[in-house]
């Protein structure tokens, strides 16, 4: 029986490598974004390899998700995998210089797309029960704090509370849940966070080693393959060379 996977954000980054992976191991792919035109480049493709439904969606707005969700083609209604991908951070300047339009734009993408996605497939999700997984990708800002993170790092704290209680909720069902926290990878993200600033992109990742989006979907694809009968948490993974910085102390001249 061929599986099926629901990747939010296929359009970059982790969502598009992980559309690559899964189609390698012979996944029917539903993957979803705002930008049509890079959904259409990937389903050109991917669709010689695997089924192949693309849908123009922005995670944010409810009705559009439920509306994606219920008009799934026959052969893609039975999602096995969840992965809730989509997101962003905004703003890398202290809290207080921050607009709070950006701080919404966050909430409503990583936090409320992600809840109104995984509400839609809930129960298509537990029709399949055992092997059935849900992937919610939060991040290591979730966990430790630094400056400039502000709302991006709460929201993803967040994923990783939802993930665990939702574990709970969907006990005796099968169903699995599991929270991958990346570090620094180099996709999209920074342009996305810097409103456009490719030197500052190029600057984070330049003369280092970061992850790439190919190391976090092949995550995704070892956690959703896993044995039906084990369930991965918490997964966070940095490249080796970052590591939290040391408190900050504010002294007197
Ligand atoms: N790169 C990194 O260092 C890390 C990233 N993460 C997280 O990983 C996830 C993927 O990010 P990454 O691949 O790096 O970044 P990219 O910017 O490359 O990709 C982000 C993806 O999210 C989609 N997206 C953004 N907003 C919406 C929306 N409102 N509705 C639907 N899709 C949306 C984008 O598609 P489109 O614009 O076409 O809608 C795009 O496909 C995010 O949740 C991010 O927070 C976590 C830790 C580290
Ligand atoms: O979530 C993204 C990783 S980092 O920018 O917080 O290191």
């Amino acid at each position: 029986m061929t599986k099926s996977v629901f990747i939010t954000g296929a359009t970059s980054g982790f969502g598009r490598a992980a559309a690559r992976r899964f189609a390698e191991a012979g996944y029917s792919l539903v993957l979803t974004g705002r930008r049509r035109e890079r959904l259409e480049e990937l389903e050109q493709e991917l669709s010689g390899k695997v089924a192949v439904h693309v849908v123009e969606l922005d995670v944010r707005d409810e009705a559009a998700v439920k509306k994606a969700v219920d008009e799934l083609p026959e052969a893609f209604a039975s999602i096995h995998v969840l992965l809730n991908n989509a997101g962003l951070a905004l703003a890398p300047e202290p809290a207080q210089d921050v607009a709070l339009e950006d701080w919404h734009t966050m909430i409503d993408t990583n936090v409320k797309g992600m809840v109104n996605v995984t509400h839609a497939l809930l129960p298509t999700l537990i029709d399949i029960g055992a092997g059935a997984s849900i992937i919610n990708i939060g991040s290591t800002a979730g966990k430790w704090p630094y400056k400039g993170s502000h709302v991006y790092g709460a929201t993803k704290a967040f994923v990783e509370q939802f993930s665990y209680n939702l574990r709970c909720d969907l006990h005796g069902t099968g169903v699995r849940v599991t929270d991958i926290a990346p570090g620094m990878a180099e996709t999209e993200f920074t342009l996305v966070r810097t409103k456009g600033d490719q030197a500052a992109s190029d600057q984070l990742y330049g003369n280092t080693t970061p992850m790439s989006a190919e190391d976090i979907a092949e995550q995704m694809f070892y956690v959703a393959t896993l044995p039906a009968h084990l369930n991965i948490n918490f997964l966070e993974i940095q490249p080796v060379r970052q590591v939290w910085a040391g408190m900050a102390v504010d002294r007197d001249e």
